[in-house]
């Protein structure tokens, strides 16, 4: 729950605000209280000492009255007490206010009274004549309250006691007038039958304006005990007007059993009091207050601006920078007088830098992210995982409106040869240039891809009939075969492509690259520079390419290759002076295999590298064991793959096998390909020399078909060229193909190196290469491929010639 800092600091100055008004006016309570209780103090002392003086004057005139009796005893001489008081007796009522006169004798027997008098004790009486008590006047309540005097007097007929009682509710009366407060006598002797205050079970004797005030006193008997009331100053509040009530005794006027009761209304007091409390309240309640408010309007400011922050802060976390900077912008920190609120505003305006800043290096990061996640780096072509979305893109739009699409998958021949041959930098340089002319060959809408390597892909929009994939298909293959030129070398580059039209070829993206890749292949297959749409019959054949994959595994285990050795002959006395081993497959049920149909999935798989093994170790312990039957001592030439000559344990290997079988090395040629060399030319180097050491042959075969650097080729340490076939096979009836061989063998010549030509099936080949000085040759019109048996009796054969030829040679 959001509530503002404004309204907490405006609750808690007011709560603090309230704790101080409610300390200040406990303190000026508790002053209040005192000087109202020491003014009750004051105000009861008061009465006690005009009660006590009326009182004591009242007493003043008994005695002056009870003065006067001896002297009027005088006149006439002999008068009796009786006489004289019935001669004054009104006077004294009228004029001294005096109420009645008892006279009692000696032993406190009545003899006479006058008017109303009330009875006194016996004890009283005899006390008093015995001299025991002191003149004094006494205060009684009977039918009527009254001060009485008792005084012994002598008169004619002897000692007597003479009592003089006036009305108490005069001097009461007087009290009241005087001091405004009404006054009254209250029985301490508890009066069940008829108390008039009910709840204390007291009666009240005598009270001024006893209508008035005796609901007063039962109000205050409900407030608390007679006991506990008595002697003290009880404040009663009735009818909106306050009184203060004290009830006390006066143990020297009257006995034990009368209590004095003074009301005296202080509603004015209390209501001054009251009126001063909220005075002093309002005094300091004011400049609080205005604190308060001062404080809220000086708050008010900061908070609104801090509000402005906050609101900044937002925009910041939205991310948006700009809005934030001018905000930022619009409420400028102040120089002078600066306080948090502005070091807020300078950290927000360094944040925002910086965030701005972030978000730039963000965005550059994420485009230039983009830009790798979505495009090749070499050829700006969509990527794989951009391709793959376009696709998906094509596959959704095809659910909306049913427009097919085309996947045209594109790879070079032989460009790893190439790549090998010229070096990367060349084949990137190519890769660019086939990107731009594939881009050259399709409309805008269209996407060209790269997957990887030199695979390409291109999806061709609304397309609904194979036939119109095929004529583009075409288009592209002969614009990519235009000749290439980079660094100076001529390169000519075809490519094979595979075509699938979605959704007919395939459902999911996979199946349609998955099918477009084997039509790629199968293009290949076809002899490259191909094109080929995807068919069912492709899934056959791949499915058959996987049932060889795994024959051939087994192949190895079940020792089904077999070794054919080719003769190699000196051309100019075509005798055999060496041998070529080329594997044949004895398939179980297929029949003998040749290495085409084999030899490409054994590189594919990797197995060429077992079985490569096994092809040196086979020929070396063949042509041991030949040296050791006897037969003519024949060089043996062992077809090395590329897989096996970037085998890290291949040296090791030709070692390990020279020492097994015990071949000397100098019987051992190993063939490589120009490419295989050019492939990492350092490491190769290396490898080539440490073969050379062992005193192994080395040869170039397929001589002239690659992209051969002659300045590699010049320092390499091989022994032999092998001119390919291609070049030998339209001998005599291509003329070029006779200059460039005849320019191989001389060139060979001049770097030390012998030559062999392959393929030489008619007698002008070997003319022709005979004439050209080519050291060796190889071919059907010296022999075929043979098997073991076969060509032991050819070398025995041989041997028997020679034989003969020595033994008819004249002396
Ligand atoms: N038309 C014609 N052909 C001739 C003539 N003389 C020889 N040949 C054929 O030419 C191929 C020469 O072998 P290659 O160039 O090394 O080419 C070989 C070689 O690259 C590979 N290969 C064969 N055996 C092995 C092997 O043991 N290991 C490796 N790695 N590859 C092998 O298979 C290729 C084909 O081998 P093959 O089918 O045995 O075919 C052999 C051979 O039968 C001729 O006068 N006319």
């Amino acid at each position: 729950m959001f509530i503002s800092l404004r309204w907490k600091a405006t609750l808690a100055v007011s709560l603090l605000l309230a704790f101080l008004c409610a300390v200040f006016f406990y303190f000026i309570d508790q002053r209040a209280s005192k000087t109202n209780a020491s003014e009750r103090t004051e105000m009861h002392q008061q009465h006690v000492g005009l009660l006590t003086g009326l009182i004591e004057q009242s007493e003043h005139h008994l005695q002056q009255v009870a003065s006067g009796i001896p002297e009027a005893l005088r006149y006439p001489q002999n008068s009796s007490l009786k006489q004289v008081i019935d001669r004054y007796w009104l006077y004294l009522q009228a004029d001294w206010g005096i109420e009645g006169i008892s006279l009692y004798d000696s032993s406190g027997t009545m003899l006479n009274s006058w008017g109303s008098s009330p009875r006194m004790p016996a004890s009283v009486l005899r006390e008093t004549i015995a001299g025991v008590n002191q003149s004094g006047s006494k205060i009684s309540c009977q039918e009527r309250c009254s001060q009485s005097m008792l005084m012994p007097i002598k008169g004619s007929d002897g000692h007597q006691l003479i009592q003089i009682d006036v009305e108490l509710s005069q001097l009461l009366d007087d009290f009241r007038r005087v001091t405004k407060t009404d006054i009254g006598i209250i029985s301490r002797r508890p009066n069940i039958e008829n108390p008039d205050i009910p709840n204390w079970t007291q009666s009240v004797l005598h009270l001024t304006q006893r209508r008035k005030n005796l609901p007063h006193i039962i109000r205050l008997s409900h407030q608390s005990s007679f006991t506990d009331s008595i002697g003290t100053n009880q404040t009663l509040e009735s009818d909106n007007r306050a009184y203060d009530i004290s009830i006390f005794g006066m143990p020297q006027f009257m006995d034990a059993r009368l209590s004095v009761v003074i009301l005296s209304d202080i509603s004015k007091s209390v209501q001054a009091a009251r009126e001063a409390e909220e005075q002093s309240l309002s005094q300091i309640l004011l400049p609080l207050l205005t604190g308060c408010i001062v404080l809220f309007m000086m708050m008010l400011m900061p908070l609104n601006r801090m509000i402005k922050q906050t609101r900044i802060m937002r925009t910041l976390i939205k991310g948006d920078y700009e809005l934030a900077s001018s905000l930022i912008k619009r409420q400028k920190p102040r120089r002078f007088f600066s306080d948090e609120v502005d070091q807020l505003l300078e950290a927000e305006s360094e944040l925002s830098t910086q965030l701005d800043q972030l978000q730039m290096q963000l965005q550059e990061s994420t485009d230039e992210l983009k830009n790798l996640a979505m495009f090749d780096n070499l050829t700006g072509l969509a990527n794989r995982y951009c391709f793959l979305k376009e696709i998906k893109l094509r596959q959704r739009r095809f659910k909306r409106n049913k427009t097919g699409f085309a996947l045209l998958f594109l790879d070079l021949d032989n460009f790893k040869r190439i790549n090998d041959s010229l070096g990367h930098s060349a084949g990137d340089k190519l890769l660019g240039i086939v990107s731009n002319r594939l881009k050259s060959c399709v409309r805008a809408a269209d996407v060209v891809g790269r997957l990887g390597g030199d695979e390409f892909c291109i999806l061709i929009d609304k397309v609904s009939d194979p036939i119109e994939t095929r004529s583009l298909a075409g288009h592209i293959l002969s614009t990519l075969i235009m000749p290439i030129h980079i660094a100076g070398t001529e390169i000519n580059i075809s490519a094979s492509i595979g075509i699938v039209v979605a959704p007919n070829d395939g459902i999911t993206t996979e199946e349609l690259l998955q099918n477009a890749d084997l039509a790629m292949y199968q293009a290949k297959a076809m002899g490259r520079n191909k094109y080929c749409a995807f068919s069912k019959e492709l899934t056959l054949r791949a499915a058959r390419q996987l049932s060889l994959e795994n024959e051939l595994r087994n192949a190895l285990a079940n020792q089904e290759f077999e070794l054919y050795f080719q003769p190699q002959v000196h051309i100019n006395s075509s005798e055999i002076c060496g041998m070529e081993t080329l594997i044949r497959w004895q398939h179980p049920s297929k029949g003998l295999q040749y290495p085409d149909q084999f030899i490409d999935t054994l590189e594919e798989t990797g197995l060429i590298v077992p079985v490569g093994e096994w092809i040196l170790k086979e020929s070396c312990r063949l042509v041991s064991s030949w040296l050791k039957a006897g037969l003519p001592p024949i060089k043996v030439a062992v077809n090395i793959s590329a897989r096996q000559f970037t085998d890290p344990g291949f040296l090791r290997s030709v070692e390990k096998t020279l020492a097994a079988t015990g071949l000397p090395t100098e019987y051992l040629e190993l063939e490589i390909t120009e490419s295989m060399v050019m492939g990492n030319i350092d490491e190769s180097f290396e490898l080539l020399q440490k073969l050379r050491e062992l005193g192994v042959t080395l040869s170039i075969d397929d001589f002239g078909t690659g992209y051969s650097s002659l300045s590699y080729l010049k320092s390499l340490p091989v022994d032999i060229l092998k001119v390919d076939r291609s070049f030998v096979m339209d001998i005599p009836n291509s003329q070029s193909d006779m200059e460039i061989t005849a320019a191989i063998i001389a060139m060979a010549h001049k770097l030390q190196l012998k030559v062999v030509a392959e393929g030489i099936e008619n007698p002008e080949q070997h003319d022709f290469l005979n004439q050209n000085n080519c050291d060796y040759g190889q071919g059907y019109l010296f022999a075929k491929p043979l098997t073991q048996k076969e060509l032991i009796e050819v070398l025995n054969k041989q041997r028997l010639e020679q034989e003969n030829n020595s033994l008819t040679v004249p002396a």
